[in-house]
């Protein structure tokens, strides 16, 4: 059994305690990060707010998140990610709450998505974005989930790590994909993956996001060479001192020391 398989558990014994249907609120429109994608110059950065996770431990577990967030958006983060699973990442669904009502950037839930109440939750805690991970959603269930998602005029990110999941991803027309350069189920991270199938798969109208393991300028600069609209960083900010300073490194590729 991998990290994954016992992800997807944890989520079908918290969907146990769900409602049957859950409603979604009125609140105002999502934010549309794709929008920003479509428009801004350069590569844009989606700053994820992080405390542990299951190859890392403990990776910060003493921030506070909206001081996190605050230096991500002074920093110049164009997108704030946050984790809100609890048992293997210590996340809080309250913590996007907070910082989707204190900041004007979109947020994304990042999170384990295997049903369409999961989604209504997320709109009801303020998320612009979610994330559908293709490995553990069967065809049917994406599709579904992707429609449903969209219907609520929320951004999604539909994530792939391999040739087949990309394929599978590619049937329902996504206009944004991650590439996550982490193997969810070994934990091996290589960003050589993102751009081996950004050479593959690239065409118009199609945004890719590098996820996971981008530490540096070096990194970054693969990753803009490559082209891709985006990059999702997590434990290099969350483990920066000078959070700025580490925006700046990955976004304009300007070294700094640490
Ligand atoms: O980060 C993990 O260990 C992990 C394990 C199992 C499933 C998902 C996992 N991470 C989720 C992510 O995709 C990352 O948090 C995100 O891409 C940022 O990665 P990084 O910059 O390497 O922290």
């Amino acid at each position: 059994m991998t990290i994954l398989d016992t992800l997807v558990q944890v989520k079908q014994k918290e969907l146990k305690d769900y409602p049957e249907n859950v409603e979604v609120v009125a609140r105002e429109k999502p934010r549309n990060f794709l929008k920003h994608l479509n428009e801004a110059p350069g590569i844009s950065l989606i700053a994820e707010v992080k405390r542990a996770s299951p190859s890392k431990g403990d990776i910060n577990t003493e921030m506070n998140p909206l001081e996190q967030a605050q230096k991500y958006v002074d920093g110049g983060a164009d997108a704030i990610s946050v984790l809100t699973e609890s048992e293997y990442f210590k996340g809080d669904i309250e913590d996007m709450k907070a910082i989707s009502k204190s900041f004007d950037v979109p947020v994304l839930n990042k999170d384990f998505i295997i049903d369409k109440r999961q989604i209504a939750r997320a709109y009801n805690f303020g998320a612009d974005i979610i994330l559908l991970i293709v490995t553990i959603l069967n065809d049917e269930e994406l599709s579904t989930l992707y429609d449903y998602a969209k219907s609520l005029d929320l951004n999604v990110i539909v994530e792939v790590h391999n040739d087949k999941e990309i394929e599978r991803a590619l049937k329902i027309s996504p206009e944004i994909i991650g590439i996550n350069n982490r193997d969810l189920k070994t934990f091996t991270v290589d960003i050589s993956n993102t751009e081996n199938l950004i050479d593959k798969y690239k065409k118009d109208g199609i945004h890719f996001i590098a996820e996971s393991g981008i530490h540096d300028s070096n990194d970054a600069r693969r990753m803009v060479d490559k082209g891709a609209s985006a990059m999702l960083v997590g434990e290099s900010l969350m483990k920066a001192s000078n959070i700025k300073e580490k925006i700046k490194e990955l976004k304009e590729g300007v070294t700094v020391e640490s």
